[in-house]
Parts: structure tokens; C-alpha cells; sequence
């Protein structure tokens, strides 16, 4: 298997401009798909999951153009739902940004679907969302596993105007139902039904559809009431931030070295919760510098924190990790559904710390850390995880080094994640 070995590095220094972020550019090439006009998008995301996304976008007939680098598109919006004549197969990788919005709002178009996924999609939950919108009216049929994808959608008009969505596993299916009512074109409201996890990925859908003149009533994330008749509006330009999961490495790194790293592209203007990332390093001991479009991290030394981490599913794979470098147990809680996303991340965690040599216990929803005496080098299983293989090159700031296997797997989200982290190597 193809596999990175990180030497030690004795300092980082420096300035990276994140990629653009994964869940702006799925919602906003979704929502400029329907959009009356033309929608210039820039700092588009170029990675796997948008790459699903357009894919599936030009198979329902929308029309785009994309420059060069992949990080501009202008999409011609349908101004309304989807309508194709074929049958179609829509091959979604494994992008839950994908996958959840385009069901909700396929079941809602004159479209003749299956939704398809990779093998490990196909173990990632979707029934909460697809059994409500059957309920509805819906005409949705599990094709494998019932509560799974692979899925065959005969898309229709639904004269529902109440839904109640489970929140407990994943705030997709919120975003999903959120982001497809419009099409309805009558007044929906939506219930909560158990804890909406992951709650700050819903300001992002409430914005985006803001952006693009749709309102929402949110009452206390109780219930949601999408008004009668609103259409979708290009905003002309939308200008995607830099992703804040994905600076979350850099901050970490400057967090644990003592260097200053600034990340640009994303700051405390940003609409994304994972900038909270940064106020769990700055209660690590690390020293943070705010601006609109920046954020700067000085390290010093750090404390172990112990934390609900909801808000922060994906920011808080890298605390994990920056453990490591503190002092005492880390505890990471309230993360029951790290188990329902690429892998099994609280099991593919604790497995690999372990082999670094942390003390780990994992919980149903939670995992502490305890760093050993000395870290020791080992060959990280990477799970086809992302994440897991960008948290884990951290360890590289240690004595001993890491090995990434199939370091690749950052494509999901940040191909060029390697090439930017030597960059702050110094
Ligand atoms: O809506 C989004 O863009 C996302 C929501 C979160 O998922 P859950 O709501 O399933 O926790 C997050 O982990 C994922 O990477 C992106
Ligand atoms: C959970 C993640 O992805 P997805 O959008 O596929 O849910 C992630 O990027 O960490």
C-alpha cells in the first residue's frame, strides 16, 4: 500500500491559504442550481465530494462552466426544481453533502433517480430523512439495506406541509429537508424530533439559503417554517470561505510546536462553527489572533481540556490528535456519530493512538487521551478516512515521526493537504 512517512519537523512557521469549504460549495452549487440566474461561484472547493456533486449536476441538466483550477464555476440556475426525461444513476462517492441534500430535494423534482455511493456509503445511515419523506408521500425504495443507500427515487409534488425529522444522528437530514422545501412552494414547517446533533452546520444551511433570498423561521432549533411560494435567487457572485475544518491541522500545528501559523481564506466573519475549533486550542494554553479573514495561532505549552464537542464533530478528530502534546487526560464527548461517518472514528481513533503509545479509553460517544512519556513511530491505518489521515500527520511534530498509509485519502477533501503542511515546516 502506498504510504508517507513524515520526518520529524523542528519548527513551523507560516501563512496557508485554506481550499474552500466542503459545505458551502455542495449547498451553494445545489441551491445555484436551482436558482433563478446565473450564480458566479469562486473559491469553489475543488475535492472528491464536489466533484460527486457536479457530476450529479450535469446528469439533472444543469448547465455550469468551470475555469481551469476547478475553484470558479458559473452555474446557469434551473429556477425550480429538477425535471429530466431519463432514467438517471447518480454516483455520490462518499459525500453525505451529497447524498442527504440531493434526496430530499430529488424526491421533491420530476426525477427518475438512483442515488449510489461507495461501499462505505452504504453503511452510513439516511432512513431518519427517507422514511419521513415516505411518510410524506414520498416515493423513496431502498435498493440494498433498508435505512441505507443505495436508493431509487421517483421524484413528485407532496402536498405535506408538517414534517418531523430525527436530528439525533446527523444534521444532514435537517439541512436536506431544509434546503428542498422551497420546492414545495406551500408553507412547510419542520420538527425536531430527539437532540439535533451538529448544530452549527444548520446556520450554514440557514445562511446559504439566505444568500439565495429564501427565509427561514428558526424557533430555538426546535421547528423550522419555510414561507409559501419562495424561490430560490442567484445572489450574482458567492464567494465560498475557506474551509475551517480543514484549518484546524495548521492551527494545531502551530498550537503544539510554538511557531505562529495564520490561516487566511477563513476568520471570526466566517459562518462556520468549526472556527470554535480555535477557542478549544486557545483553552489548550495556545495564544489566538482573530480577524475578519484570518486566524493566528501562537503556540505554548498545552492542557488536556475536557469537552462536549457536538458543535465541532469534524474540528475535533484534531484535538484528538493534539492531545498528544498535552498535559494530562483530553476528553472529547457527545460524539456518538464519529461512528456513522467515513469510518468508525472513535474506534479508528482509539486504535490508532494507541499505536503511537497514548493511553486511550473508548466510550460509546466519547474517547479520552493520555499521552505516553515518549511518542513512538508508527504506520497510521487511514480507514479511507480524510480526516483521519490529516490529524494524525500532527505527529510529525513529535521525536519519532508517522507513517500515513494511503495518504490519498485526503481527497474527499483537501487533495493538496500534504504539499500545504510542508509548507509550514520549517
Ligand atoms: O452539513 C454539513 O456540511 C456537515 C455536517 C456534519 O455532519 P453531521 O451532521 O452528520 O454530524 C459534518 O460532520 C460534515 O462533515 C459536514
Ligand atoms: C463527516 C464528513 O463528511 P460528510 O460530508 O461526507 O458527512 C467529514 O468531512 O468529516
Amino acid at each position: 500500500m502506498n504510504s508517507l512517512t513524515l520526518e520529524p519537523i523542528s519548527h513551523v512557521d507560516g501563512e496557508i491559504n485554506v481550499p474552500g469549504s466542503k459545505s458551502l460549495s455542495n449547498r451553494a452549487l445545489l441551491l445555484a442550481a436551482l436558482a433563478t440566474g446565473k450564480t458566479t461561484l469562486t473559491n469553489l472547493l475543488d475535492s472528491d465530494d464536489i466533484k460527486h456533486m457536479l457530476t450529479a449536476l450535469t446528469q439533472l441538466g444543469v448547465t455550469y462552466q468551470l475555469n481551469d483550477d476547478k475553484t470558479k464555476c458559473e452555474v446557469h440556475g434551473l429556477g425550480g426544481k429538477f425535471s429530466t426525461i431519463k432514467p438517471l444513476s447518480l454516483f455520490l462517492g462518499n459525500a453525505g453533502t451529497a447524498m442527504r441534500p440531493l434526496c430530499a430535494a430529488l424526491a421533491f423534482s420530476d426525477v427518475d433517480a438512483e442515488l449510489t455511493g461507495e461501499p462505505r456509503m452504504e453503511e452510513r445511515p439516511i432512513g431518519d430523512l427517507v422514511d419521513e419523506l415516505v411518510n410524506a408521500g414520498a416515493d423513496i425504495s431502498y435498493l440494498k439495506n433498508k435505512g441505507f443507500p443505495p436508493l431509487r427515487i421517483k421524484g413528485k409534488q407532496l402536498k405535506t406541509k408538517s414534517f418531523n425529522i430525527d436530528g439525533s444522528v446527523s444534521s444532514q437530514f435537517l439541512t436536506a429537508l431544509l434546503m428542498a422545501a422551497p420546492l414545495l412552494e406551500h408553507e412547510v414547517s419542520i420538527h425536531i424530533i430527539g437532540e439535533l446533533v451538529s448544530k452549527p452546520y444548520i446556520d450554514i444551511t440557514l445562511k446559504t439559503m439566505q444568500t439565495f433570498g429564501v427565509s427561514v423561521i428558526n424557533n430555538n432549533y426546535e421547528s423550522f417554517v419555510i414561507g409559501a411560494n419562495q424561490v430560490y435567487q442567484s445572489p450574482g457572485t458567492f464567494l465560498v470561505e475557506g474551509d475551517a475544518s480543514s484549518a484546524s491541522y495548521f492551527l494545531a500545528a502551530a498550537a503544539i510546536k510554538g511557531g505562529t501559523v495564520k490561516v487566511t481564506g477563513v476568520g471570526k466573519a466566517s459562518i462556520q462553527g468549526d472556527i470554535a475549533f480555535a477557542d478549544v486550542l486557545e483553552k489548550m494554553g495556545a495564544n489566538v489572533t482573530w480577524g475578519n479573514d484570518f486566524i493566528a495561532v501562537t503556540g505554548a505549552p498545552l492542557k488536556a481540556v475536557n469537552m462536549d464537542m457536538n458543535h465541532i464533530p469534524d474540528a475535533a478528530m484534531t484535538i484528538a490528535t493534539t492531545a498528544l502534546f498535552a498535559e494530562g487526560t483530553t476528553r472529547i464527548s457527545n460524539v456518538y456519530n464519529w461512528r456513522v461517518k467515513e469510518t468508525d472514528r472513535l474506534h479508528a481513533m482509539a486504535t490508532e493512538l494507541k499505536k503511537v503509545g497514548a493511553i486511550v479509553e473508548e466510550g460509546r460517544d466519547y474517547i479520552t487521551i493520555t499521552p505516553p512519556e515518549q511518542l513512538k513511530h508508527a504506520a497510521i491505518d487511514t480507514y479511507n478516512d480524510h480526516r483521519v489521515a490529516m490529524c494524525f500527520s500532527l505527529l510529525a511534530l513529535g521525536d519519532a515521526g508517522i507513517t500515513i498509509n494511503d495518504p490519498g485519502c485526503t481527497a474527499k477533501t483537501f487533495p493538496t493537504y500534504f504539499d500545504e503542511f510542508r509548507k509550514i515546516a520549517k
